[in-house]
């Protein structure tokens, strides 16, 4: 008789990165890198820039339709009622040193105003849409209150006059913005709201698919958020335009000259450039376009030639060398700059925006919910026992 010895276990695969594994459905987005578009809720994406305010993306989001006058009118209001900055999160913000970076300011602000939230325990569609409202309407003043406090200003108190965009610059600056502003502004809050299983949302719903409550997933997505892989891009965009050099009035040609060898030195060092690629998006990232336009607006507006060579330097050097396409970051971060922000507020901007995605897909997730809890292999010391 021959034995027959046991057959080794089959290896696992190994999804590194969950790249390419499709793990749930959502009907909050659609990102398809085919036909490199974007829809939210059944809307490209670049039509909800041109034509919609960033309130009615929001509704938009959390309830699966544009709002009607009604609504509309509704929700503004209690929006622009819900917009000054709580007691209690100034007091923890002013314990934080000036020079915290503000996404920790951010991530710290959301876990105060959710431990200080009424409906704290309740985790129903109503609550947490009041709760995701709430957050929606009181965060760009944790924004602006970190801006102005990092440049020794007062605070600006917010204007119930003003729409969501208007009033998030007026807060931030103390002055009210030209209408060229505050669209490009109004288009980089839709173009950053929403997209799909990216790893903020990701993190959201795992968080979400414990029963763990609303803020406590928006403040692990905040986390996830922050990393230069992900949203801390738009921040390190801007760091690599410093570092080539920004100066203001000249010639856009010289500007791309330079920004082309600087690209070329970063490449043959095989440096990671923040701003291009894509995990999904191979031929280019769809909201590119919409946000390259409103970017040319501001440097039209502000006379900056300048920023437009050392961007098309960059990208025509990465275009050449790699083939590789700027994301949304890299149009988003000389946007904010142009607009005033200070580098660091860049991330914490698209927080602002991506609350209204992470929120309508923290309600999706408890709608069917399942435990998110994937295997592992493990590849370490086979058992062995304490001396
Ligand atoms: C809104 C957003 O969050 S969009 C993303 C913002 N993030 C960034 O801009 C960070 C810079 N980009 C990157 O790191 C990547 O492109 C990611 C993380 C976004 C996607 O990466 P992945 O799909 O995992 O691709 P991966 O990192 O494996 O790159 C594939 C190849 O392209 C190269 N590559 C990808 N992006 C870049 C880049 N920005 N600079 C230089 N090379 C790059 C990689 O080095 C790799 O080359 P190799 O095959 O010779 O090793
Ligand atoms: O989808 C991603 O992986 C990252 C991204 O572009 C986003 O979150 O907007």
């Amino acid at each position: 008789m021959t034995s027959t010895q046991p057959a080794p276990p089959a290896a696992p695969e190994i999804h590194k990165g969950l790249a390419g594994v499709t793990v749930d459905y959502t009907s909050v987005s659609k990102v398809n890198p085919e036909t490199n578009s974007l829809l939210y809720r059944g809307y490209p994406v670049q039509e909800l820039a041109a034509r919609c305010s960033f309130e009615e993306v929001a509704w938009l989001l959390w309830h699966g339709e544009l709002p009607g006058g009604q609504e509309l009118a509704e929700f503004t209001a209690s929006e622009r009622a819900g917009r000054a900055l709580p007691g209690n999160v100034r007091q923890v913000i002013d314990l934080l040193p000036r020079t915290s970076h503000p996404m920790d300011v951010g991530r710290t602000a959301v876990s105060v105003l959710g431990a200080g939230h009424p409906l704290a325990g309740d985790n129903s569609r109503q609550a947490n849409l009041e709760k995701a409202a709430a957050l929606f309407a009181a965060f760009p003043a944790v924004v602006a209150y970190d801006q102005r406090r990092r440049r020794g200003l007062d605070v600006v108190e917010p204007r119930e006059d003003l729409g969501y965009a208007a009033n998030f610059l007026w807060m931030t600056f103390g002055e009210e913005a030209p209408p060229e502003v505050v669209e490009a502004f109004n288009i980089s809050m839709v173009l950053y709201a929403e997209h799909s299983f990216n790893a903020s949302t990701f993190t959201a719903r795992v968080i979400t698919s414990t029963l763990s409550d609303l803020h406590s997933a928006v403040t692990g997505a905040i986390g996830a958020l922050k990393g230069p892989l992900h949203g801390g891009a738009n921040e390190a965009v801007m760091h690599t335009f410093e570092e080539i050099g920004i100066r203001k009035d000249e010639p856009a040609e010289d500007a791309a000259a330079r920004a082309k060898a600087w690209m070329e030195d970063a490449l043959a060092q095989k440096k990671k450039v923040m701003g291009f690629g894509h995990r999904v998006y191979k031929n280019g990232d769809s909201r590119v376009p919409t946000m390259k336009a409103a970017l040319d607006a501001m440097i039209r507006y502000y006379g900056r030639d300048e920023i437009l060579g050392l961007y098309s330097g960059l990208e025509t050097a990465m275009e050449e060398a790699k083939g590789i396409k700027p994301n949304l970051d890299y149009p988003a971060g000389p946007t904010y700059h142009l607009m005033g922000f200070d580098t660091e507020m860049f991330t914490p901007l698209f927080i602002a925006a991506r609350i209204t995605g992470w929120t309508a897909h923290i309600m999706e997730q408890l709608e069917s919910n399942s435990l998110i809890r994937p295997l592992s292999a493990y590849n370490g010391p086979e058992e062995r026992h304490v001396p």
